[in-house]
């Protein structure tokens, strides 16, 4: 469980990014961080994993305050914690496999990683992800030769082959079309089910958000001001998180790719019927 108590940021400039910033998020929820450019969002999930340094507050996970963690327990615990990316962050000219097997990286001694000699059991483990994540077929293919989703996909396996008790993802889903999307977010929720991960994503997509997480925290200028289930994310907790901002032209844009997807495959559907 992931546990994050009166979280506070405020940076050197003096921007205030996070105040009071409080919730839990238990094994196998899938939260949907959700709010306006600015809101701290991706300052929020840095600061889960101190890539950013909280000024207040603390992080938990299981047992461990992260927040109170010096260098070398940090990097110990970083380990368990898997990181998604919006562009991927893959090595482009290294296989499938081996940008899967760097998420061991955090494990092996340098010389085994310098040596790209990863123990078997490492490598059955991200044979088998693959094949979780629908890539066996290009293992060893380039990860450059891959297409946008592919490339997320192996991002997914590269996080889950560190073994995480926790995923952060930042906007998986902004460099893919709507459909691929879809795919992604359904795979991400799918996976922390099964293996009753925790995770946070941060996702401007509000209404993916809605179709796909467990639950949404809203935020607006470094406050949470919802917090609750999909289903009751009404106009006016919209508001609140947004402001003044049109999500209801996202909204509409978002329900008429549901709607071309939908012909999209009636269409397939059709021309298979008549071959
Ligand atoms: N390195 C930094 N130094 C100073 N201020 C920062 C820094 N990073 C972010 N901020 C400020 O902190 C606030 C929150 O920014 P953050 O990037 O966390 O928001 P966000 O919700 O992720 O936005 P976006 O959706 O545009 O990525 C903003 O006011 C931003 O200007």
């Amino acid at each position: 469980m992931l546990s994050v108590e009166k979280l506070t940021k405020v940076y050197r400039t003096g921007d205030t990014a996070l105040t009071d910033v409080t919730f839990t998020v238990p094994k196998g929820q899938v939260v949907g961080l959700i709010g306006p450019s600015g809101a701290g969002k991706s300052t929020l999930i840095r600061c889960v994993n101190r890539l950013v340094e909280p000024t207040s507050g603390a992080v938990r996970l299981g047992d461990l305050d992260i927040t109170r963690l010096r260098a070398r327990d940090l990097r110990r615990a970083r380990r368990r914690i898997g990181m998604i990316f919006q562009e991927y962050a893959l090595v482009e000219r290294l296989t499938v496999m081996e940008n899967v097997l760097s998420g061991r990286l955090g494990y092996v001694p340098f010389w085994r990683s310098f040596t790209r000699r990863f123990p078997g059991p490492d490598i059955a483990r991200a044979f088998a992800l693959l094949d979780r994540v629908g890539l066996s077929a290009h293992a060893d293919k380039r990860a450059d030769a891959l297409s946008g989703g592919q490339r997320q996909r192996v991002g997914i396996a590269r996080a889950l082959e560190q073994e995480p008790d926790l995923l952060l993802i930042d906007e998986p889903t902004a460099s893919l079309d709507p459909r691929t999307s879809r795919q992604i977010m359904r795979l991400i929720v799918e996976i922390c089910r099964e293996s009753g991960l925790p995770a946070i994503i941060n996702i401007h997509d509000v209404v993916l958000a809605q179709q796909f997480a467990d639950r949404i925290i809203g935020l607006q200028s470094g406050r949470v001001v919802f917090d609750g289930p999909p289903a009751q994310l009404t106009g006016d907790a919209l508001t609140a998180i947004y402001g003044a901002e049109d999500w209801t032209a996202m909204r509409q844009s978002a329900a008429d790719d549901a709607e071309a997807e939908a012909e999209e495959r009636d269409e397939a559907r059709k021309m298979l019927r008549a071959l």
